[in-house]
This record gives structure tokens, sequence and C-alpha cells, in this order.
């Protein structure tokens, strides 16, 4: 890995926390400076440009978080309550983004458990499509998939079965890409071939990519033109966006041939984990390990302190890895997680070995759901 000078080079809360690096910050400083309200920065216009072509649709949105992304999509796939959308009960945009369904959707959700308790499948799907117009009901309209979620892919031939189910019904199709990039790294399938199953795609920079702020919707004109009306609502309309927009063209060009390596460095350290002893709750297949903490009787509090001791920054079962993670940071976790275990095997042999959540550790809470269910 090359080595940063990046705060986030200690850190494996999350893939969120990597930092802009020279490059972006120097292509900030030659950012047009339009309005981007009017549609009139030079900059942001090329970026949405961009990341549109590159996922095969005609047009795109930059928007300040992935949140607002998936929110102001989903809005737009919406006309007329009473109706619903059909997602993995794990998925981002029921569990984590401050219950916007309900607020800015007005809509209800139906969260399935994948039987292969991995990804959905087109049968899983089928099974809780809410068709017809029975007033007991709200009509399923929008199918979100996550992808990647948790850092498993999903596989494309299920996206397809799922995306013809869809229109077969007349359904529409999100996906939730704020990690497309690390599938579309690790499988060699193009973002434009993904987006032939979708009528939007939510697209984060800002995460694995590591620019600043960023992320892109893509899709057919009327419906992007209706989510920059939802955008504006929410008062998410950008003036000089350019300087946001540069980093974040920076941050593709750069970073995006760099995740395939990033996805070498987990999994080479999910085999040195696993030869600890350690076990997963969900495969390692990009930039994510989620230990199952239960399974290890390591308390998660524990881990987090021995990271602490040692001068990283760990959340819980969740570790992430990105492109400015340093070598010696992952030693020093190989370490936390060896500590753990020996305070966990002391704990069992004198009979005190209870497993708490801790408070208020964020990725542990995101996705302690999988800890208990997988
Ligand atoms: C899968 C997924 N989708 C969407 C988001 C939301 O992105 P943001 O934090 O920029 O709102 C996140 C979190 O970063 C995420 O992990
Ligand atoms: C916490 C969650 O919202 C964020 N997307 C993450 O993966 O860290």
């Amino acid at each position: 890995m090359t080595e940063y000078k990046s705060i986030a080079a200690t850190d494996f809360k999350s893939d969120t926390v990597t930092t802009p690096t020279p490059s972006m910050l120097q292509a900030m400083l030659t950012a047009t400076h339009g309005d981007d309200v009017y549609k009139e920065d030079k900059t942001t216009n090329d970026l949405q440009a961009r990341v549109a072509e590159m996922c095969g649709k005609p047009a795109g949105l930059f928007v300040v978080s992935g949140t607002m992304g998936n929110q102001i999509c989903l809005r737009a796939h919406l006309h007329q309550p009473p109706y619903s959308i059909l997602c993995d009960y794990r998925a981002h945009v029921y569990t984590h983004e401050a219950g916007g369904l309900a607020t800015l959707s007005q809509a209800m959700v139906t969260p399935v458990h994948p039987r292969n308790k991995i990804y959905l499948t087109a049968e899983d799907v089928e099974d809780y499509l809410i068709l017809g117009d029975d007033i007991h009901t709200a009509p399923t309209r929008v199918i979100s998939l996550e992808n990647t979620l948790g850092g498993t892919i999903m596989p494309i031939e299920e996206i397809a079965k799922i995306s013809t189910l869809a229109r077969q019904h007349g359904i529409k199709m999100h996906l939730d890409g704020a990690r497309l990039w690390n599938a579309a790294a690790e499988t060699g399938i193009s973002l434009s071939v993904y987006g032939k199953y979708f009528d939007t795609m939510s697209l984060c920079i800002s995460k694995g990519l590591g620019a600043p702020v960023g992320t892109i919707i893509v899709g057919e004109p009327d419906v992007i033109q209706t989510a920059n009306w939802f955008r504006k609502q929410a008062g998410g309309g950008i003036r000089q966006a350019g300087l946001l927009a540069a980093a974040a063209d920076v941050a593709i060009t750069e970073t995006f041939p760099k995740l395939k390596l990033t996805h070498e460095v987990t999994k080479k350290l999910a085999s040195e984990l696993e030869e600890m002893g350690l076990t997963f709750q969900i495969p390692v297949q990009t930039n994510f390990i989620f230990l199952d903490l239960m399974k290890a009787g390591i308390d998660p509090a524990v881990l987090i302190e021995e990271g602490n001791k040692l001068g990283i920054t760990i959340a819980g079962a969740r570790i992430a890895i990105h492109y400015q993670t340093s070598t010696a940071a992952i030693e020093k976790l190989k370490l936390a997680v060896k500590k753990s275990l020996e305070i966990a095997k002391q704990r069992h042999a004198n009979g005190t070995n209870g497993v708490k959540k801790p408070e208020g550790s964020l990725a542990y809470a995101v996705y302690d759901k999988i800890v208990v269910d997988h």
C-alpha cells in the first residue's frame, strides 16, 4: 500500500474517513466557480457528464451525500401513495438514512431477509413483491438494491433476474451504489453494464475513492430533474460546486484504479486473522471484514480499547480498509485482535466472559444486526 500521511491511515471505522490528497486540493484551486443551482459550473457539469457516461446513462447530478442521492432518487420514482419500497433488511436506505423513506417519501418498506444470508435473489424478491390494487396494501413501486453491501458483491446474474422481474411489473429499480466502484473493480464488470439494470444509481465518491464530499446520481433526464427538485427542496442546491467536483474528479481518476489493491490487502488481512482463529459474519470480497466477535467470545469494547492503546481506531465488528490505510496500522490491528483473543480466553477460563455491546460505537451498532443474524 502507498503510505499516506492522512489521519485516515490508522482509522478502521469506515472508508468514509479517507481524506483529500494534495492532487485533489490542487485541482480545487483551478476549478471553475459557476453557480451550480443555475447549472452554470463547467467543472460540475463535466463531472456529472463523465460519471453518467461511465454508467451508460444520459443524465447525472452531483449531490453532497450518499444519503441525499438515495433518498431523492427513490422519492423521484414515487408518485401517488400508498406505495412501498422493497429492499434488503440491512439496506442503508432502510437502516441508516434517518427514516427518510418514511418522511420524504411517505413510503412503506418491505425489508427482505436473503435466504442465503448474503444477497437478495430474484426468488427472495418475488416472494415479497406487493402487486395489484388491493386497498389493504401499499404496492411495490421500487426495488432498491445495494452493491456492495457489507462489502459483499451482488452477482450480476441475480441483478439481471431481479431487473427483469421488476420491469415485468412496471416497478422501478434503484441501486445504492455507494461502493459500486468496489464491485466493478473486483469483478471487472463495467459501471455501464450494471447501469443497464437500474433506472437510477447513486455512486459515492467520498468513500473508498477518497473525495472529501460528493455523490453522483445517474438516470434518465426526467427522473434526474425531479430528483434535482427534491435536492433543492432539501436545501441541497450548491453554489460554487466546482471546488468539490474538481476533487471528486481527481478521486475517480486516481483512486478507482487502486481499489483492487485495497481488496487484496483486505483479503490478506482476513486470511491472517483466520489463522489466528477468527471467523467472519459474511464473506470478505472487497474492503470490509466483519469479524464474528460473538463466535470468538471477544467483547467489542475490549477490541476497541486494545486498538486505542495502540493508536488505531477500531469501531467494532466491522473492519474497513481503504487506500490510505497504512501497513503499520494493519500490523497494530492484528496485535489488538491477538490481545483481545487472549483476554477472551482468560475471561472464559474464569467464567466472566460476557460480550457486551459498547456504548455509542457506530460501526458496531450499524452492523450488530448482522452479528446477531449471521
Ligand atoms: C451503502 C451506503 N449507502 C449510502 C451511504 C450514505 O452515504 P453518506 O454517508 O455520504 O450519506 C453509506 C454511508 O456512507 C453507505 O455505506
Ligand atoms: C455508518 C454508515 O452510514 C456509513 N455509510 C459507513 O459505512 O460507515
